[in-house]
């Protein structure tokens, strides 16, 4: 195994939390001062330099039988939970018994220290990256930025007088090289077990089909972990009776697969991709009735299978009454558009036990309400009405999200995340973790570059070294409170003495960070003061007088909406909810909070929840987080915890991308553009800097297509932009190119990845720039200056029963086809021109035409797999296609040819006469 260059973090919590191990594939952490920079000492921490008693897992031992100082560990955990507990009980009796919340929890005797100690306890490790590679590659990073600035400035100060207008476009292209230069690493980390509600978001069972989302919701109630600390939300924006009754058998079959799974401890939870595995399933199962069992799970599920397939079939088409439930009324969601808020709860406590007599955790559906005249913010709003329902029914301290067709591929994924979440010390700042996104399903080339593995083994694993992994919509786990537009708890080195808690004016004690820290969350928020800490202070702990207890409850109403019972929940930091309370009440009550009304003047959208206002959503609502001064952690286990299915046929993959640049540019042109946004707040540059790389990209679609297109002007014009190598031009030139190189060759090291990887995405890198980025700047220009909204087109997620990839041939018309195809035809034009030229002129032609040639080639090659697409299998390219690029990219030429801006007049003649020639 490669040790080096790969994090793994896969610490594992039992059920009762009282063991652990860590996983190490390497040795003993190095003392890179990287680790500072993402968690301050504090006293009480223990310096990461110092190796600490490292135990490797190993299932056949004891799990208590580690070597040194397990004692020590076993007892400081033992009290750790029990404290917690202890909380719990805390907070639920005051809650209960005051019926409001405690803000500045008061307990003091001891357990600060208590606290202290806890934070002495990190549940999970930090494998670095070997500090030597890490080293070298940001020298190299900082040599490249010298180099670049030193040929930035040649360019500037040496212009091509005869192609005026061609330098000036390569001074845009060297910019643009500044631009993608921040991309940096380290490492980042922590962890425990508490309630977790998890929310499945499906919107269209046409395109994304039942069986998928039944998939997902299994692999979630078979997880790994207690049951009654479990619950899986689905939500169905589109209200079709189809998803809401296959989630139904779906919650039958759980009855036997969970059990089943528990038993024989499979993996994947997700029966479709569990049968479908091609490996010995034999491989350490001791139990002889095994091969039994599992082939009558095989055959159920065979069955569960026949019921949802006839389901699907059913539901294509539709009666002309609408669609009525079993018992004879009509079908609430008939009018996607027009529809009241359903909910139903299935499984759960009283929702009856599996085969084996064990309790299911929780499956809740649930359908917002929509009415026509309401902006339901996409997934966003899905996803924001999900926090509000699961606040008043379970209220688990954390959250994760997953796309419908996201599975879970490790059943100890939500322990993976509570390493990090529960950890005494870094889960306090911590808003989310998230896990890289892995794919099912992709064409072993991965043509299309859809695994997108420069961007999760590269980026995100650098970001992570600063504040942490942007979110990317899926596979994330969240601090609830994060979402709620709280502010982090900062430790006493964090803390800048602008946000030391200021006492209101009656008197009252300084408080500080510390003495306030037996609460998990300091209740304030800094970049929109809703609501203050004196009036909660005042409101709940000291009740001064009426009007400010009132006041309190008018903030809260005007940030979280009018429900009593969410706004008392909100207090709730260590989830759960109020144990008397009357579930009919809350269902009423859930209603409520997912009706089209109530996010009327509040924050949702604007300060807490899901941010709105883009179609990629996830960068924005991590960006505020991360502007609030919350960092997240990547945590990338040896078995990736969730896989999902990616678009693997060229238009519905434009598609996407063109959809993830539309966000891009919606958030450039909005106020959360992290150009402008949260410098009072708490984000770090180099994270800004990454920010506003993912939001500006589709910007640099413009100088790439010139940057493209060039090479073909070249050769069809006859001039070049580099007029002259001058020595000292040249050594600039070579440096540039093999600083480019080195950081290139450094950063595969490091992460990983494979020059293939890093070749597809150079590749889709060209082809998404020439088609989809350029066509979100003008969607998202006309958004902006029209008000035209953009909408989600959401992707169709194959079965793939139809046979291996034949999504891939799958050929659809889109208009994001015209300009590669115009810039490919351009280029192949440029270089027929330029031969025959160089044939026609003789000898001393060839060795300029050779420069011009190789960047035409360039360009192509970056193509490629475009072409490949545009061919399809069977070729079948639509003729209108060619027509329109032939025709655009001739228009093009003989443009050029006429007008030649770059050349002055009295080459003009020269110019034309040769062009004449060959074109
Ligand atoms: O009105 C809507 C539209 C979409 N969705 C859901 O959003 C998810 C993502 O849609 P998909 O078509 O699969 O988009 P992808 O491009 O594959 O998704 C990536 O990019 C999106 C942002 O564009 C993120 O929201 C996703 O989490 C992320 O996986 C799916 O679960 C949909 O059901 C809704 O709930 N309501
Ligand atoms: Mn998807």
């Amino acid at each position: 195994m490669n040790m080096s260059a790969r994090r793994e973090i896969s610490v594992v919590l039992n059920a009762r939390l009282d063991t652990r191990g860590t996983k190490m594939s390497g040795d003993i952490p190095d003392a890179s001062p990287d680790r500072h920079s993402i968690r301050s000492p504090t006293p009480s921490y223990v310096d990461p330099s110092i190796p600490v008693p490292v135990r490797i897992v190993d299932p056949s031992k004891d799990l208590n039988s580690y070597g040194v100082g397990s004692v020590d560990w076993k007892e400081r955990v033992e009290s750790w939970r029990v404290k917690q507990e202890k909380n719990m009980i805390q907070v639920t009796h005051k809650y209960a018994a005051e019926g409001r919340g405690d803000i500045e929890g008061t307990g003091s005797n001891g357990e600060d220290l208590q606290m202290a100690d806890d934070a002495r306890l990190p549940l999970s490790r930090i494998v670095p990256i070997s500090p030597n590679e890490l080293n070298l590659y940001r020298i190299v990073i900082v040599l490249r930025l010298i180099i670049l600035c030193f040929f930035f400035q040649y360019r500037v100060t040496h212009p091509v007088r005869d192609a005026y207008g061609l330098w000036l476009v390569s001074l845009c292209f060297t910019l643009r090289l500044l631009i993608q230069l921040c991309r940096y690493d380290r490492e980042g980390e922590p962890s425990q077990l508490a309630p977790i509600d998890v929310f499945v978001s499906t919107v269209d069972p046409l395109k994304e089909p039942p069986l998928i989302t039944a998939n997902t919701v299994l692999s979630i109630l078979a997880v790994d972990y207690p049951v009654d600390k479990v619950s899986c939300y689905v939500s169905d924006d589109g209200s079709a009776m189809l998803t809401f009754e296959a989630l139904s058998e779906t919650a039958e079959f759980a009855r036997k697969w969970v059990p089943f799974c528990k038993k024989h401890n499979i993996e994947p939870r997700a029966p479709e991709f569990y049968f479908a595995q091609k490996i010995d399933y034999l491989k350490d199962k001791v139990q002889p009735s095994f091969v039994k069992e599992r082939r009558a799970m095989k055959r159920d599920y065979e069955e569960f299978k026949v019921r949802i397939n006839a389901l699907v079939a059913k539901a294509q088409k539709i009666p002309e009454e609408g669609w009525t439930m079993a018992d004879g009324t009509p079908w609430p969601g008939n009018n996607p558009r027009d529809h009241p808020g359903m909910i139903q709860v299935f499984l759960g406590h009283s929702g009856g036990l599996d085969t084996d007599g064990n309790e299911l955790p929780r499956l809740v559906y649930v359908s917002r309400e929509k009415r026509p005249g309401f902006q339901h913010h996409k997934k966003a709003g899905a996803m924001n009405a999900l926090i509000r329902v699961s606040a008043v029914l379970t209220n688990g301290a954390y959250l994760l999200n997953v796309d419908c067709d996201h599975y879970f591929n490790s059943s100890k994924a939500l322990r993976e995340a509570m390493c990090f979440m529960m950890d005494p010390a870094l889960g306090r700042k911590t808003c989310y973790v998230q896990f890289p996104q892995r794919f099912d399903g992709i064409d072993l080339n991965d043509r299309y570059a859809n695994r997108n593995i420069v961007f999760f083994d590269i980026n995100m694993k650098g970001l992570d070294g600063i504040q942490g992994p942007v979110y990317v919509g899926t596979g994330c786990c969240f601090n609830r409170q994060a979402l709620y537009g709280y502010d982090p708890v900062l430790s006493e080195a964090d803390l800048e003495p602008n946000i030391i808690i200021k006492s209101c004016c009656g008197g009252r004690k300084h408080k500080s960070y510390i003495d306030s820290k037996n609460r998990a969350m300091k209740r304030t928020e800094s970049s929109a003061p809703i609501f203050n800490m004196e009036d909660i202070e005042e409101g709940f702990e000291g009740y001064e007088d009426e009007r400010s207890l009132l006041m309190t409850q008018k903030s809260l109403e005007k940030r979280f909406g009018q429900s009593p019972i969410f706004i008392a929940s909100t207090f709730m930091t260590q989830g759960g909810i109020p144990p008397s309370t009357n579930p009919a009440s809350l269902l009423k009550e859930a209603i409520h909070v997912i009706s089209c009304g109530y996010e009327d003047k509040t924050e949702w959208g604007k300060e807490i929840g899901w941010i709105y206002g883009s179609v990629t959503e996830d960068i924005l609502t991590g960006f505020k987080m991360h502007a609030r001064g919350w960092i997240s952690i990547y945590c990338m286990p040896l078995r990736p915890c969730f896989k999902g299915s990616a678009p693997i046929n060229l238009s519905d993959r434009l598609n996407q991308v063109l959809r993830w640049a539309l966000g891009s540019v919606e958030i450039l042109l909005s106020r959360h553009c992290p150009i402008w946004y949260g410098y009072n707040g708490r984000l770090k540059l180099l994270e800004r800097l990454a920010y506003i790389n993912t939001i500006v990209y589709p910007i640099t679609s413009i100088p790439l297509i010139a940057y493209c297109v060039l090479p073909a002007i070249c050769l069809l014009t006859n001039k070049f932009i580099i007029p002259e190598i001058s020595n000292y031009a040249g050594v600039f030139f070579i440096l540039l190119f093999a600083s480019i190189f080195a950081t290139g060759i450094l950063e595969l090291r490091w992460s990983g990845v494979g020059i293939e990887d890093w070749w597809r995405n150079e590749q889709f890198w060209v082809i998404g720039g020439t088609s989809a980025h350029l066509f979100a700047v003008f969607q998202g220009l006309l958004k902006v200056l029209a008000g035209i909204d953009t909408n989600f087109t959401v992707t169709s997620k194959a079965t793939d029963e139809e046979g291996d990839f034949s999504e891939l041939y799958v050929f659809k018309w889109t208009s994001l086809l015209i300009p590669p195809t115009t810039v490919l035809v351009i280029n192949l034009v440029g270089i027929v021109a330029g031969v025959s030229y160089a044939i026609n002129s003789g000898y001393q032609s060839w060795g300029p035409l050779f420069g011009k040639l190789f960047f035409s080639i360039w360009v192509i090659l970056h193509l490629y797999p475009f072409l490949k697409g545009l061919m399809g299998k069977q070729n079948r390219t639509p003729t209108i296609v060619i027509v329109w690029s032939i025709l655009l990219a001739s228009i093009f030429s003989l443009l050029w040819v006429k007008i030649d801006p770059f050349i002055s007049p009295t080459q003009k003649a020269v110019s034309l006469g040769q062009c004449g020639v060959n074109c």
